[in-house]
C-alpha cells in the first residue's frame, strides 16, 4: 500500500499546469487562476489625501484649541487645490488630495462657525486624518502573485491599480463517464438490483466548483469495445479523465482494460478509508496524453478521494501553487474506539457552537448522508482512538469545494 503522501507526491510529481495562457477582462477574472505575478503601475492612493471630512490645516498655525482661522479654498474629492496660504484653513472632503502646505486634517465635529473663520477646537499633530500617497499599493510593488486563484478581493485589488485585464491559465478541461449496468438516472424507475447513479451528479457538480469546465459522456454500456470508445472519445479534448467504478478486485468491470488498451495504467492501494484502490494512468491522444484517474465506486469513497487526492492534482493542473487544505487543529466532541488499524481515515465531521469536532455516527463508505451532514473531514491517523478532548487535525468542506 501507499501512504497518503506517497501517492500524493507520485501524483504532484507528474502534473503540469495547462501550458495555454489567456488575457481576459478583469470581471470575467474571478475564479480563473493567475498565470503571471502582476505589478502595480501607480501609487495607491495617487495622492496624499484626506480620510474626513473636515478642514486641512497647517498644524503651526494651531498651538492652542478655540483658534479662529479664515476658510481659503473648498477641495471636494476628485479636486486638486492650491497652496494653503499660511494662516488660512481649507475645507476638506473624504479622498480629496491634501493641498501644498497642509500637513493635517481636523474633522469637522472639532470644529464651528466663528467671527470671519472657523473655529478649531483641537491641537492637531502632524499627519492627522491625512492617508500618505502609496500607502496601500506602493508604486512597482507586486500586487498579486502567480498561481492564486482570483477571488473578489484579488480582482477588486487589481482594479484599485487600474488593470484592465489580466492573464489566466486556460480552464482545465475533465471528462467523466460511468460504467456499471446496476447504474440508472434519477428520475428513471429503479428495477431490482439497480441504484442510481449518484456520483455522476457529485463528480460532475464538485469538479464543475473547482473551476473545470466538465464534458460529461454519461452512462456507457458495460462491455469493453464501448468502454475503450468512451476513453477515447473523453480524451481527445480535455486534459483529465475521471471515472468512478471498477477499480477494485473484481473481474465484471472493463475500465481497468480499456485504459490499458487505450494508454497505460497503474493500479494503486493507498492506505487511505474511504477510498483505498485508485486508478491512475493516462490515455493516448493524438500529440501527447490525457491523465485518467478512476475513483472507487463507492459514493462517499468517490466523493472524498475526488476531494483529498484529485483536487491536489488538479489544481496543480490548473496553475495553482498551494494544493493542500488548510488543516486546524481542534478538539474533539466525540469518542472513535475503531480506527482502521493500517489506513489513513478522513472522518466526516462538523463543527459545533464551542469549535468542537463531532463525528458521524455511519462512516460507511456509501453513507451520503455523512457528507451533508459533515462541515468537513477529520484526518485520523491509521490506529489512533479519539477521546473527547482529544486534539483533531481538520479540514472543512467550505476549503475543499471552492
Ligand atoms: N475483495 C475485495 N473487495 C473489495 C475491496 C477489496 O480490496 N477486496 N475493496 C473495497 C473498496 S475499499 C471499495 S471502495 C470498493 C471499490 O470498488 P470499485 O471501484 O471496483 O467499484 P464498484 O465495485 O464498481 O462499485 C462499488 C459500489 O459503488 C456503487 N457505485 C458504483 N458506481 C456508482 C455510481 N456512479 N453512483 C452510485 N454508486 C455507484 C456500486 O453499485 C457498488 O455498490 O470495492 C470494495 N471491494
Ligand atoms: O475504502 Mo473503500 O474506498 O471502502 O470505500
Amino acid at each position: 500500500m501507499l501512504s497518503f503522501e506517497q501517492a500524493l507526491e507520485k501524483l504532484l510529481a507528474a502534473a503540469q499546469p495547462v501550458e495555454e495562457i489567456r488575457r481576459v477582462p478583469l470581471m470575467a477574472a474571478a475564479g480563473r487562476v493567475l498565470a503571471v505575478a502582476q505589478h502595480s503601475t501607480v501609487a495607491v492612493p495617487p495622492l496624499d489625501n484626506s480620510a474626513m471630512d473636515g478642514y486641512a490645516v497647517r498644524t503651526a498655525d494651531i498651538t492652542a484649541a478655540g483658534v479662529c482661522l479664515p476658510v481659503s479654498q473648498r477641495i471636494p474629492a476628485g479636486t486638486v487645490g492650491a497652496e494653503l496660504k499660511p494662516g488660512t484653513i481649507a475645507r476638506i472632503f473624504t479622498g480629496a488630495p491634501i493641498p501644498e502646505g497642509a500637513d493635517a486634517v481636523i474633522m469637522q465635529e472639532y470644529c464651528e462657525q466663528g467671527e470671519g473663520g472657523v473655529v478649531v477646537n483641537q491641537v492637531p499633530q502632524v499627519g492627522q486624518n491625512v492617508r500618505r500617497a502609496g500607502e496601500d499599493i506602493a508604486i512597482g510593488s507586486e500586487i498579486l502573485p502567480a498561481g492564486i486563484k482570483l477571488r473578489p478581493q484579488e480582482i477588486a485589488l487589481a482594479a484599485s491599480a487600474g488593470l484592465p485585464e489580466l492573464p489566466v491559465y486556460r480552464r482545465v478541461r475533465v471528462g467523466v463517464f460511468f460504467t456499471g449496468d446496476e447504474l440508472v438516472q434519477p428520475g428513471e424507475p429503479l428495477p431490482p438490483g439497480a441504484i442510481y447513479n449518484s456520483n455522476r451528479y457529485a463528480l460532475r457538480t464538485l469538479l464543475e466548483g473547482l473551476g473545470c469546465e466538465v464534458r460529461d459522456l454519461g452512462a456507457v454500456a458495460d462491455n469493453l469495445e464501448a468502454t475503450r470508445d468512451a476513453m477515447r472519445r473523453a480524451a481527445a479534448d480535455n486534459d483529465l479523465v475521471i471515472t468512478s467504478g471498477g477499480v477494485s478486485v473484481g473481474e465484471e468491470d472493463h475500465v481497468k482494460p480499456a485504459v490499458e488498451a487505450e494508454g497505460k495504467l497503474d493500479m494503486w492501494k493507498i492506505a487511505i478509508k474511504p477510498g483505498k484502490p485508485l486508478a491512475f494512468g493516462e490515455i493516448r491522444k493524438e500529440g501527447g496524453h490525457a491523465w485518467f484517474i478512476g475513483l472507487p465506486g463507492n459514493p462517499v469513497s468517490a466523493f472524498v478521494t475526488c476531494l483529498m487526492v484529485v483536487r491536489p492534482f488538479l489544481l496543480r493542473l490548473q496553475g495553482l501553487s498551494s494544493v493542500m487544505p488548510r488543516v486546524l487543529n481542534l478538539p474533539s466532541a466525540s469518542v472513535w474506539s475503531k480506527p482502521d488499524p493500517a489506513r489513513l481515515e478522513f472522518l466526516r465531521a462538523r463543527i459545533d457552537e464551542q469549535g468542537a469536532v463531532e463525528l458521524f455516527r455511519n462512516q460507511g463508505a456509501a453513507a451520503v448522508p455523512s457528507l451533508c451532514w459533515s462541515d468537513g473531514v477529520v484526518f485520523n491517523p491509521p490506529g489512533q482512538t479519539i477521546a473527547v478532548g482529544d486534539t483533531l487535525r481538520f479540514a472543512s468542506f467550505a476549503e475543499l469545494l471552492a
